[in-house]
């Protein structure tokens, strides 16, 4: 009877919704550490009521929600905004469908462990530019950045060598601005009078139709002008490239051209101010503590020597440069509060109702600094990952700055790849100090980093040269 009792459903009026505030001024800057204090006072799960949302700050119920019950928890939101856009071109905006399915296996296809050595070439010509350059204009570190990331990613799928003049750029990075003030606050007055995406964009509150317009031409511009490179070099005779024999493989279905090049446009910009913002942290973090990089170079010299660069091959045996690989990954995630996953079911944990159609928002920032799980969390301290029983070399799911379960970074394999060797490559031959003024008087860095959709360091001024002449010949040897 106990039993039987126990498995009644219960009244509508003992089901328990998660706690929260009420109707609370949502956090448009820094949303990520507003959350971190909600959840200081309601706990793991912070319920706002009146928009279905549910925040997270803790890593053990993102993978208990978001991975373990992935089959509720798979879904996107999709705003009006990005509708307008053509979000259903772009895979983190498509709902969990069989689209999504069948987009998603193309990304694998591509992007999955077991190919990612195909990039590897890129990556060592793409670091050995951004070393280059780092040295030849110190002060121009995000810009250097940016394109390392933006040129790793199209000398890896389409065999092309994009430099910092090529209208390509621009073109990415407004897509990137537009893409992130979706994925943030959104067009708001738009979400509030959807009527208005049919009134013409000189009507007051239209604005957003422009961005949109914008958005839509430099996300084309971005699947086709390098695609048609691409495929004209295949054809030419000229260079091949993963891009171009995918098209050829599947030449036939328009569709699947289609989605060939959405792949790539969506792609550049997942790839670009994220793995952008990995490196730029790094090299912010080496300039603010010399200590750290000097027992990162110690152990490159002590494994590797100093008579060539590092390599992939070499990554399993330098345990302290994966260290600070995880800590940069863990003390600054460049998207803080991931991508919004959403339920397709109510759904039932610790004792709670969580409503279908909830949104859930993983505060990963705050998950990589939980007090509970990590000592002197706003710290950088590579030594938390060396020293731990299992070591630096655990699963690539153990990074939360790639989101989670079926939704997680499908190209996270790439990215960690890009960021690592770009760590490596820098211990190996550069030394970064902060920058003295003319009085001689080092330069404070306030080490501020923006507060939106991507995050990322505010421009910084650092030091930066070779560590010695034997540096700068092995660079420049390996360049020619
Ligand atoms: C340091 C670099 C990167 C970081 C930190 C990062 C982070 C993320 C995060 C947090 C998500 C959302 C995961 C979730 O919903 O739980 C995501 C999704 C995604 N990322 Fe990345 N990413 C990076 C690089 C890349 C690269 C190089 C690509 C290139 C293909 C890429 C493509 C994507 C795509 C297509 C999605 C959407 C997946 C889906 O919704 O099914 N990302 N990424």
């Amino acid at each position: 009877l106990l039993y039987l009792l126990s498995r009644r459903p219960q009244p509508k009026s003992a089901i328990t919704l998660p706690p929260g505030p009420k109707t609370p001024d949502f956090p448009v800057l820094d949303a990520w550490i507003k959350f971190q204090e909600w959840g200081r006072k309601y706990g793991d799960l912070v319920y706002i009521r009146e928009k279905n949302i549910l925040i997270t700050n803790s890593s053990r119920t993102a993978v208990d929600l978001l991975e373990k019950r992935a089959r509720i928890y798979s879904n996107r939101e999709v705003p009006w905004t990005a509708i307008l856009c053509g979000g259903e071109r772009v895979l983190s905006m498509q709902e969990h469908s069989a689209k999504w399915r069948t987009n998603k296996k193309l990304y694998n296809q591509i992007f999955r462990q077991s190919a990612i050595s195909r990039f590897y070439p890129a990556q060592y010509k793409k670091v050995l530019d951004l070393t280059r350059s780092l040295v030849a204009t110190p002060e121009q570190i995000m810009q250097h950045t940016l394109i390392f990331s933006q040129s790793v990613m199209y000398a890896a799928l389409y065999g092309l060598d994009i430099g910092y003049d090529d209208p390509l750029s621009p073109k990415g990075k407004k897509a990137i601005d537009v893409f992130g003030q979706i994925f943030s606050t959104g067009f708001p007055t738009l979400e509030r009078f959807p009527w208005l995406r049919f009134m013409p964009s000189f009507f007051p509150g239209c604005g957003f139709k422009q961005k949109v317009l914008e958005f839509r031409e430099n996300f084309d511009a971005l699947g086709t002008i390098p695609f048609d490179r691409a495929v004209n070099n295949l054809k030419l005779g000229t260079g091949t490239s993963v891009i171009a024999e995918l098209a050829l493989e599947n030449e036939g279905p328009p569709a699947d051209i289609e989605m060939i090049k959405d792949m790539g446009s969506t792609s550049f910009i997942a790839a670009s101010d994220t793995t952008m913002s990995s490196v730029a942290s790094f090299l912010l973090i080496m300039t603010l503590y010399p200590d750290v990089q000097a027992k990162g170079q110690a152990e490159i010299d002590r494994v590797i020597g100093r008579t060539r660069l590092p390599t992939f091959e070499d990554r399993k045996s330098l345990p302290y440069v994966e260290s600070i690989y995880r800590e940069t990954m863990r003390l600054h995630p460049p998207v803080p509060l991931g991508v919004n996953h959403v339920s397709t079911e109510d759904d039932y944990y610790n004792g709670y109702h969580i409503p279908k159609g909830c949104v859930v928002i993983p505060n990963i920032w705050a998950m990589n600094r939980d007090p509970n799980v990590y000592s002197e969390p706003n710290k950088f301290i590579p030594e938390r990952f060396l020293d731990a029983p299992s070591g630096p070399f655990t699963s690539i799911n153990d990074i939360y700055a790639y989101g989670f379960g079926r939704r997680v970074c499908v190209g996270r394999y790439m990215a960690d790849s890009s960021v690592w060797l770009a760590i490596a490559y820098v211990l190996a031959t550069l030394d970064l100090r902060k920058a003295k003024d003319n009085e001689g008087n080092e330069i404070d860095i306030p080490g501020d980093f923006t507060k939106t959709f991507f995050c990322q360091p505010m421009p910084f001024t650092s030091s930066i040269v070779f560590r010695d002449a034997q540096a700068r010949d092995l660079i420049s040897a390996t360049a020619e």
